[in-house]
């Protein structure tokens, strides 16, 4: 048996004439947090209702735990944990007993979870607050408290961090980190942009208008994100060739407002400083800097983003 607790094999999905999805194979492991990247519409929900067994797909197939079919889907998909778009609490009720009421929904016996999982998302306190009084933040942490109600192996959050402030999107992700490390989970989150899920997810994927556009690690994520020297000066083409000439590198881009990137010598910086200088180069700038997630990230939809 293989160690992936989720795939896809060349999963599509068809409403009508439309195709949401387009040949996605996708391969999740215990112990990684995947981030689902996509703008609006593309396809991100419809994916995780395809393996929550919500919707079902046109063509293709999903493996859980090394087992495909219908009725064997049926018995591994207790393994999940889901909260897909909105998470269904009654609004008059607290987070205990929105918890009680799907704990009994789903058959699990075991009552101490509540406490048990209140603590853990960080909602042990609000013992009297009603969820219609909850911030957005206790609801998505009240939802992915439900999502874990039956010990799930694997998590699927649609936008566990979407509209969230700075120190909430923290919290989620101090969360979501425990609970691959400390349970092994395969854990899916969808988002709409990059840089919100940086640094949440171990591993990222990248969808456009129904189609898987790139699967990275962090590392590949950080090495393609990579840093460079930002020169502006009063004279480019003799800056090229001092960098050329001077220096031994080709790595280099002139961008349209004529200011140089310059990919090697990071670690050379005074060098680099140095040979300018001696050539009567005059400097108006002279930083380190790094492409940004979102330029990556509109650079993998092909240019067509509008992250
Ligand atoms: N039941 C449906 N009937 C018809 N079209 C649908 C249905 N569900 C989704 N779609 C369409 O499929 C495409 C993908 O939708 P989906 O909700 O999966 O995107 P998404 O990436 O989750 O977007 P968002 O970030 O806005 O939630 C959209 O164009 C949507 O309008």
């Amino acid at each position: 048996m293989n160690s992936y607790v989720v795939q896809t094999h060349h999963l599509s999905k068809n409403y009508g004439d439309y195709t949401a999805l387009r040949q996605v194979s996708i391969r999740l492991k215990g112990g990684h947090i995947y981030g689902l990247i996509g703008q609006n519409g593309a396809g991100k929900t419809t994916l995780m209702r395809l393996l929550a067994g919500l919707a079902f797909p046109t063509e293709g197939s999903i493996e859980l735990f090394g087992h495909s079919g219908k009725y064997p889907l049926q018995e591994e998909r207790k393994r999940l944990g889901c909260m897909i778009e909105h998470p269904g609490f009654v609004p008059y009720m607290t987070a205990k007993q929105n918890l009680k009421l799907h704990r009994m929904m789903r058959g699990v016996p075991n009552e101490e979870i509540e406490d048990e999982l209140l603590e853990l998302v960080g909602l042990a306190d609000t013992v009297r607050k009603k969820a219609r009084d909850f911030s957005l933040g206790m609801k998505q942490r009240l939802g992915i408290a439900i999502a874990l109600l039956g010990s799930p192996e694997v998590l699927i959050l649609d936008e566990p961090i979407n509209g969230l402030d700075p120190l909430g999107v923290i919290e989620i992700r101090n969360l979501l980190r425990q609970l691959c490390e400390e349970r092994q989970m395969a854990i899916l989150i969808s988002s709409h942009n990059l840089p919100e899920l940086y640094q949440t997810a171990t591993n990222y994927i990248i969808i456009h208008k129904g189609e898987i556009k790139q699967t990275l690690t962090q590392e590949q994520l950080d090495e393609r994100c990579k840093h460079h020297i930002l020169i502006r000066c009063d004279q480019p083409e003799k800056l090229t060739s001092v960098l050329e000439t001077e220096l031994g590198t080709l790595n280099y881009k002139v961008m349209p407002d004529r200011t140089v990137k310059l990919y090697d010598c990071l670690d050379q910086l005074e060098r680099v400083a140095r040979a300018i200088h001696d050539k009567g180069i005059v400097v108006t700038k002279f930083n380190v800097e790094g492409e940004t997630l979102e330029n990556y990230f509109i650079s993998c939809l092909g240019g067509e983003g509008d992250a």
